[in-house]
Formats: C-alpha cells, structure tokens, sequence
C-alpha cells in the first residue's frame, strides 16, 4: 500500500482550512509605485486629495465671463451692450475685474476673472462682425444667465483632504485618471504576493523540445501562471521536476525560497512516483490530502518553512478546477481584493443528464449556447474540453443524478 490520505476533508471544511493557512502564513505587505505602472494594482491605504479640483473657478464654456445681473431681463429682442476688457485662454490668467457693464472673453477652461459670477456661451452673443452698432471692443448678450452659470467652483469636484480612493481598489484607467488630476505620482499598493509554480513528471517537456514517445507537453506551469496573475500575485513558473524524490525535495527547497506560495501540480495522488506528500510531511506538515470532490480528490495543502505549498492534481482540468475553487480565493485576498467577490453566474437548462458520484461534490465542466447548458463528458485529462467549458456546474455529494431539462446554475471561468 502507498501512502494513506489523510482523513479526506470535506469542501468547506478544506475551504476553511486553506483560507486559514493563507492567513496565518503570508501577511500582505505594500509597496509604493509609480503611477505609470499602477493599472490593475490594487490600493494598499485609502488616498486623499492635495488639493482642491478644480483648483480655481473655471468656465464651462467657450463666452464671455460677466457679472449675471447685467443679464437680468436680456434676450434676443432686448439685447445687452457690454464692454471687453480682456481676453483669457485657458492656463492664462487676468488681473483686471469685471465690473457692471464689461466682460472678459474667457475659453473654455480658464479661471473666472475677478468679479465675473457667470459665463455667457458665444452663441448668445454678437460681435462688431454680427452687428454695425457694436465697436470692436465691445459685444452685446442676448439672454440672461443666473449667476454662478457656467462656473466650475473650485473643489466643486473633490475638496482637499477628501478620500479619492479607498484602500483594496483595483486601479483602472478611470481611477488612476482620479489620482493623476491630483499631481500624485506615487501609489501605495499590495506587494504582488510571489507563487513559484512548479510541474512535475517524468512524461513533461517543455514547449522547447520535440514531442517524444510517451512525452507530453507541460500545461499546468502556463495555465497556472495565467490563473495566479489573474488573482493579482505573479506566478512565476520555475519548471518542470522529474518523479525522482530527492529531486523534488530539493526543488521544493529551493523553490521556497524565492516566492511566498509554492504550487506543485502532479505526484498528489497515492501512486509510484506520486511523491509530493511525502516530501511535505518530512519537510514539514501536511494538513489536508484528499478532499470529497470530483475532480481533484488527491489535493493537498502542507507548510514548509513558513509557507504554503499546495499540491495541485496532475491532471489539467482537475489542476484548473481545483485552483479556482480552492487557491484562487485566498490568492485575491492575500494580494488585497476585497473580501471573496461573487463569482459570475448564469442559469440555464440542461441538455443532457449528469450522473454524478454520491459523496463527492462534482465540478462538472459545461458548454453554454443561449439559455442551453451541455455538460462536457470527457476526462479530467481532456484539456481541449477547456476549450468550449463556458464554466462547471456544482452536483451537491447528495446527488446522483441531473435531469435532462432541470434548470442549472453555471459558475463561469473568470
Ligand atoms: N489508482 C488510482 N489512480 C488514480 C487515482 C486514484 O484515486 N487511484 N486518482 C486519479 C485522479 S482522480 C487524479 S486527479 C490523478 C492525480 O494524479 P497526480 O496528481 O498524482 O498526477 P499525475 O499522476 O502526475 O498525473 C495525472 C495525469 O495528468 C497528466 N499531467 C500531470 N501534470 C501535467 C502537466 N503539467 N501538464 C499536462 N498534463 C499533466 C499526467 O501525464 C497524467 O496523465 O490520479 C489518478 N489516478
Ligand atoms: O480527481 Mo481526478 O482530479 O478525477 O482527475
């Protein structure tokens, strides 16, 4: 006999386990970063504003900036004949006032001179051009603006010392607009947690060599990698370990001490050259071999030095499956997602039964066309089946079987 599992754990008890152990052995750390490298990071502390936005009054409009009582009772028919005393692009300023009976030409942008309390758009205005009446220096309004109209008040937007943003935001293109109107060029976000990924078997090649007899190509490093940045941290793929213990133990060694995480995929299950609980039960401690579900049951989690190894099942639907059910989670919050998000759902109607084993919770791969959901029978080896998979549905341990026709919930990849 092989190895014996450790009592196999149930899923939320193993849920419980691995969200706990994520806690206890990484603690997430900041770190400070340019602006420019800030998408997709996500905010370690909240930030607050410099200064006020806008930071002075400004116009709205392409006008004439003038005092609104002069408008009062203005229109086209009773025209009102102002003075220009100044002309202000926007990033100029002016020292002159506006008094009753002048304006200022202002664009678009430019601060509110002295005196004005509202803008009037150049459409309701003429010029010399418009009418021979007028002098050069001069324009008449033809409606009545309220005052403020037009103005953009300083701070109207953010006040100084406001919080722009809180702490475990996810930085976009509109947020990391929000903090460049501030002049911040420096942003405190999570450190990327480090998960080294490692993927054994003597039957692995990399995509550098030739397929051989019996060979074949290494999936787990590149798909696990993908799914890790997805959850913030950065996956870094340290290679490919033949079944030889020694080999691996000292890999596992090695590796630990260049990332925070360490996930292994292969050797998980009891066979020949399945060695990686052993390796983690002599390096350290093993806490969960074995969990109630289909596909993945040989999933593994031990600590090693202070930090977590999981031992991922070999086969690549299972290794997927399980890392996004089990690791993902604790990943995203660790790298400082706020707490579990929903994950994406939709409900359809199956087209075929799912049989289903009892005392297993089942992650059935399914393919999903309009409102129709078809499970996708292949095996847990089958990585084109990752292909079509829309998502999985859940068959609870209780159940058998799923009808044709019953309505299903679909838990969709990303
Ligand atoms: N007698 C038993 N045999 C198996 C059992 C069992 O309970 N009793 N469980 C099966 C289940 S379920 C799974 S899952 C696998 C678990 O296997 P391991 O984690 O030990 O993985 P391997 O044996 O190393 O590989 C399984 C399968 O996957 C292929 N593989 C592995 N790594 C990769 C990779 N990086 N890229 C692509 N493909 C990979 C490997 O070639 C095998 O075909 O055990 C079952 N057996
Ligand atoms: O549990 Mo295995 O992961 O069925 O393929």
């Amino acid at each position: 006999m092989g190895v014996e599992f450790l009592k196999i754990k149930e899923v939320d008890e193993a849920k419980e386990i691995i969200n706990e152990k994520f806690n206890e052995y990484y603690t997430p750390q900041p770190e400070v970063i340019d602006i420019s490298d800030s998408n997709n990071r996500i905010t370690f502390s909240k930030i607050e504003s410099k200064i006020d936005f806008p930071p002075f009054n400004r116009s709205l409009k392409d006008g004439f900036a003038i005092k609104a009582e002069d408008s009062y009772g203005v229109n086209e028919e009773n025209p009102k004949k102002l003075k220009v005393i100044d002309f202000l692009e926007a990033g100029s300023f002016s020292d002159k006032t506006v008094e009753l009976g002048k304006s200022v030409e202002i664009s678009t942008g430019a601060p509110i001179p002295d005196g004005a309390d509202a803008v009037v758009m150049v459409e309701f205005s003429n010029r010399a051009e418009e009418n021979s009446e007028l002098e050069e220096d001069e324009i008449e309004i033809l409606t009545s603006v309220t005052p403020s109209q037009d103005i953009g008040q300083k701070g109207s937007d953010v006040k100084k010392g406001q919080v722009i943003l809180d702490e475990n935001i996810l930085l976009n293109p509109p947020k990391i607009g929000v903090i460049a109107a501030q002049g911040i060029n420096t942003v405190n976000v999570y450190k990327k947690p480090k998960v080294g990924i490692i993927s054994t078997g003597n039957e692995l090649l990399t995509n550098q060599e030739e397929l051989k007899p019996g060979k074949i190509y290494d999936v787990n490093s590149e798909m696990i990698k993908a799914g890790v940045n997805n959850c913030g941290a950065e996956g870094r793929c340290l290679g490919i370990v033949k079944d030889i213990y020694d080999d691996l133990k000292t890999k596992i060694q090695e590796s630990l001490k260049e990332c925070d995480i360490l996930l292994c995929s292969g050797g998980t299950s009891a066979g020949v050259g399945d060695n990686i609980r052993d390796i983690l039960d002599e390096l350290g401690e093993v806490y969960i071999h074995g969990i109630t579900v289909q596909p993945g049951k040989p999933t593994i989690l031990g600590v090693v030095d202070g930090k977590i190894v999981i031992g991922l099942p070999g086969n690549p639907v299972s290794a997927i499956v399980i890392f996004n059910v089990f690791v993902a989670p604790s990943i995203k919050k660790l790298a400082g997602f706020k707490e579990e998000e929903e994950q994406k759902t939709i409900k359809g109607t199956l087209a075929r039964r799912i049989h289903s084993p009892i005392g297993r919770m089942q992650y059935q791969l399914v393919r999903v066309e309009d409102d129709t959901v078809y499970p996708i029978f292949k095996d847990s080896g089958a990585i084109f089946s990752l292909a079509s998979a829309a998502g999985y549905t859940k068959v609870s341990k209780q159940t058998e079987l799923l009808e044709e026709g019953e309505e299903v919930e679909v838990i969709l990849f990303n």
